[in-house]
């Protein structure tokens, strides 16, 4: 029995999210949240000849709250997206708002659940839920998880183009590490499933890192003022909820990158926190995932010098997006 939730169901990427967790015959309640149209999407999905039992609801009369009941597993992609022009980090003005109430949500009802953050910017919003559910008393550091797995797909479709081969797009694996947004996305391109590095000279390189760390921009600017990414997001999304929901029912040797608190393994933790030579509390690196959550972080092992002078110039930046998220939720300033 799964309880999976989403926080933001009725928008461009909750709605395909939620249709992909309809699909996965291991959830068997769907719960969906938004502050729009959450009962006619969960009417529609209900027709769905799967296990999932999907109920919608909407803020007035605890509707929140009756969406969390019994969740084990809460992906939150609710918030604004970006337009042309804007990095991740313009939308915290509204986003951090959005994701600190509806951690709140979750850090009273379902305090166990593991916490699924997709809502942008992610270096800051994962910061924001952790100190949402400090306050409560309630934060397990295995148990939230910053969703970064679009970069890791782009990586693996791009580095099947390079080599002219989409048919191996769904076998490439690259770790992408850091955070999500510009320079934090450092692909790990000489870790790469398939030997791309020795195809690409210098300029080559830098173009391939380019295209992984600004993917999303591609997006923006093709939809033109009307989005970003929705749909490899929530292909992404439901990839990352399944692994995570298989580690739940028990599978092992689950693996997978995430922005995670770096003390879910202090072990693992602090050889991560060496190989970066700073003291951060959360980066995105491999993990293994467990019935109870993050079970070991993967340190980054052997990189290239350009390697690392990319994590060099992604730490200080992940740095101020940390504090920034974290501090806010220390003292919220007015709501916009
Ligand atoms: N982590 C990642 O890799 C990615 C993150 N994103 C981010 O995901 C977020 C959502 O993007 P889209 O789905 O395209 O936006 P959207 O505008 O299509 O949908 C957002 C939904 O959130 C809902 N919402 C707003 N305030 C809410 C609240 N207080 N409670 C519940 N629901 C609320 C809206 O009503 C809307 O239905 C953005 O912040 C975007 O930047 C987008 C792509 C990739
Ligand atoms: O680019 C954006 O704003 C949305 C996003 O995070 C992505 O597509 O990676």
């Amino acid at each position: 029995m799964v309880k999976a939730v989403v926080l933001g169901a009725a928008g461009g990427i909750g709605q395909p999210l939620a249709l992909l967790l309809k699909t996965n015959p291991l959830i068997t309640e769907l719960g969906l949240f938004d502050i729009v149209n959450t009962p006619g999407v969960a009417a529609d999905l209900s027709h769905i000849a799967t296990p999932a039992k999907v109920e919608g609801y909407l803020p007035p009369d605890d509707g929140l709250a009756k969406t969390l009941k019994g969740a084990d597993i809460v992906v939150i992609p609710a918030g604004v997206p970006r337009k042309p022009g804007m990095t991740r980090d313009d939308l915290f003005k509204i986003n951090a708002g959005i994701v600190r109430d509806l951690a709140t949500g979750i850090a009273t009802t379902a305090p166990k659940a593991f916490v699924l953050v997709i809502s942008n910017p992610v270096n800051s919003t994962v910061p924001i839920v952790a100190e949402v559910f400090k306050q409560h008393g309630t934060f397990d550091p295995k148990r939230l998880f910053g969703v970064t797995t679009l970069d890791v797909v782009r990586a693996s479709t791009f580095v099947s183009e390079v080599i002219n081969d989409l048919s191996k797009a769904p076998e490439i694996v690259v770790p992408v590490v850091g955070g999500h947004s510009g320079v934090t996305i450092v692909p790990i391109l000489s870790q790469s499933s398939h030997p791309v590095l020795s195809l690409l000279d210098g300029d080559k390189l830098k173009a391939l890192t380019d295209r992984i760390q600004f993917g999303g921009d591609e997006v923006v600017k093709a939809k033109d003022g009307t989005g970003s990414a929705t749909l490899s997001m929530a292909y992404a999304g439901a990839e990352f909820a399944t692994k995570v929901i298989k580690a739940l029912a028990g599978e092992k040797g689950l693996i997978a990158p995430s922005y995670v608190h770096l003390d879910a393994d202090k072990e693992g933790g602090a050889a991560l926190k060496k190989e970066i030579g700073k003291d951060l509390d959360y980066f995105s690196t491999n993990i293994e995932i467990g019935p109870n959550g993050v079970e070991r972080i993967i340190p980054l092992g052997k990189l290239t010098d350009y390697e690392k002078q990319l994590i060099a110039a992604a730490v200080p930046e992940l740095e101020t997006n940390i504090a920034k998220g974290a501090t806010f939720q220390k003292a919220p300033p007015a709501k916009v």
